[in-house]
């Protein structure tokens, strides 16, 4: 089976665009007094500052800058200061020592509206509000427990689009399967049925894919254009689906029909957990109304989905560009599950290396390269420099994960590196950081995998897959590549 690339450079998050904030550009120096500032980053024009040097793929650009200036480097994005962390030594420094002064966010106009008002986790400002939420997300919406609970969810999405590509797979001889397409779809069902059960159905789903697709093409927007604070603004908020938009009809939908308990699933929908906590006089503050339960709702959709199908494309693409490490893959996960027909989620335990080559994947290829961006909630000094409070912060998480330093040949996709060090300790592991670090790291990363395991683990299973003659796999090969 073959698939197409052409779509590949959407699957990377570039930042967000915000409001802009104006700061004096002199304002980070030596504490020691000397009238220097943190290396700023080559040629500063006036009213853009860095802008035009950021170009189409931030994270790659911000890198090479890295380079010549050094892992803690400061940019003038228009009128925002901004700090780029680029290695794990200068992570490790920041986020050991200063990760509560690093753990706010800036506050994103576009991100406002999609998150009715910031009552979400992901673009809170930092505060009691985001602590709330956060520990209710991790406790009853993204637990181990909770996600295996949706184990049959995910095999029936699963048993789905494998369904699909057989359809399709006679056909495809001569025109490739758009499998971006296909895996973007599963996330997104499965998102979409852990959340709403089966409010699935009765928000059409047509209707649902066609809301879904459009709020992730005005967040890629928004996050594409992110570093021209200006202008980006009204071309993407005008677009988005927040209060009174059609994604706002479904969630009033949905949540008005668990309310009159027409929506039962057997697994308990995370509509359901929500409006229980709704009830509970101690949450009143988190879950009390309805902006609030759909805040996060949107920030399930948004964090959960292009993410987890980011991770699927890319690993199969390294697979691709190496044959070797696919053929062992494709044995171990063959041989484990035999002639079943279909790898389940109990087989999954039987793939280490499958993990091995997910972690590698995710070090190369991080879905979102640059992270979400923070800002700093007080002033800190770092490596002897004075950072200021409310200065905008990009961790380059392609930059680390590709560090010399860290990692010997860090371009070559070699999952055995990861064999010598057990599981992987996301969040809190310096060398890579695809989910982030610190207080504000991801907390769906047990959600994310558990879909992203199993949807590669049956994709080996079930087809043998070979790039399209013509379009090369290997690097700098095509243009679908080059993007992260
Ligand atoms: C492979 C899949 C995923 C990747 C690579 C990923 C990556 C990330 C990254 C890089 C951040 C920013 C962390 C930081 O600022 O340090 C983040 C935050 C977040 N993610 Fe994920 N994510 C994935 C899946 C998910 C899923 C499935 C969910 C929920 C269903 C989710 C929910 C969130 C939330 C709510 C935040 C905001 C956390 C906060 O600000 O406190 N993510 N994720």
């Amino acid at each position: 089976i073959e698939f197409q690339f052409g779509k590949m450079d959407e699957f990377v998050l570039p930042p967000f665009e915000s409001r802009s904030i104006f700061r004096d550009k002199d304002i980070i120096r030596y504490t020691a007094g000397k009238e220097e500032e943190i290396e700023a980053a080559a040629v500063e024009a006036p009213v853009v500052g860095n802008l035009h040097q950021v170009g189409k793929n931030p994270h790659l650009t911000l890198r090479a800058l890295a380079e010549r200036h050094g892992p803690l480097m400061f940019l003038q994005l228009g009128s925002i200061p901004t700090v780029v962390i680029s290695s794990a030594h200068v992570a490790r420094e920041v986020f050991r020592a200063h990760d509560l002064a690093f753990a706010g966010r800036p506050t994103l106009y576009a991100a406002e509206r999609l998150s009715y008002g910031l009552w979400d986790v992901g673009f809170a400002p930092h505060g009691e509000h985001w602590r709330q939420a956060r520990k209710v997300f991790m406790v009853e919406l993204l637990s181990a427990k909770r996600v295996r609970s949706f184990r049959g969810v995910r095999e029936r999405e699963v048993a789905s689009l494998v369904a699909s590509i057989r359809r399709l797979a006679p056909s495809s001889s001569s025109s490739p399967i758009d499998l971006s397409r296909m895996v973007v779809s599963v996330t997104n069902a499965v998102t979409c049925r852990a959340a709403f059960g089966g409010g699935c159905e009765t928000a059409g789903s047509g209707r649902l894919r066609w809301v879904m697709d459009e709020l992730q093409s005005v967040l890629g927007g928004v996050l594409r254009r992110g570093l021209l604070p200006v202008v980006a603004v009204d071309s993407c908020v005008g677009r988005a689906p927040g209060k009174g938009g059609e994604l706002d009809d479904i969630y009033s939908q949905v949540i008005e029909e668990h309310l009159r308990g027409g929506c039962t699933s057997d697994h308990g929908d995370l509509v359901q957990v929500l409006l229980r906590l709704r009830e509970d006089p101690t949450q009143r503050n988190t879950f009390g109304s309805m902006d609030h339960i759909k805040g996060l709702l949107t920030d399930i959709f948004i964090a959960g989905t292009d993410t987890s199908a980011a991770t699927i494309i890319w690993t199969l693409t390294e697979l691709l560009r190496n044959p070797s490490v696919m053929a062992r893959a494709q044995k171990e996960v063959r041989d484990a599950v035999g002639k079943k027909g279909a790898v389940e989620e109990t087989d999954l335990h039987d793939l280490p290396f499958l993990k091995l080559v997910i972690n590698e994947s995710l070090r190369l290829h991080p879905p979102a390269p640059l992270l979400v961006p923070r800002e700093t909630t007080e002033a800190c000094a770092v490596g002897g420099y004075e950072i200021p409070a409310r200065t905008r912060v990009f961790v380059n998480a392609k930059a680390i994960g590709t560090d010399p330093a860290s990692w010997s040949n860090p371009q070559e996709f070699q999952p055995e590196r990861f064999s010598s060090g057990g599981d992987v300790r996301w969040g809190e592991c310096f060398e890579v950081v695809p989910f982030g670090v610190g207080r504000r790291s991801c907390p769906g990363i047990n959600f994310g995998l558990a879909v992203v395991e199993l949807v590669l683990a049956n994709l080996l299973y079930c087809f043998d897959w070979e790039a399209r003659l013509g379009r090369g796999v290997g690097r700098g090969g095509g243009d679908w590549i080059g993007s992260a």
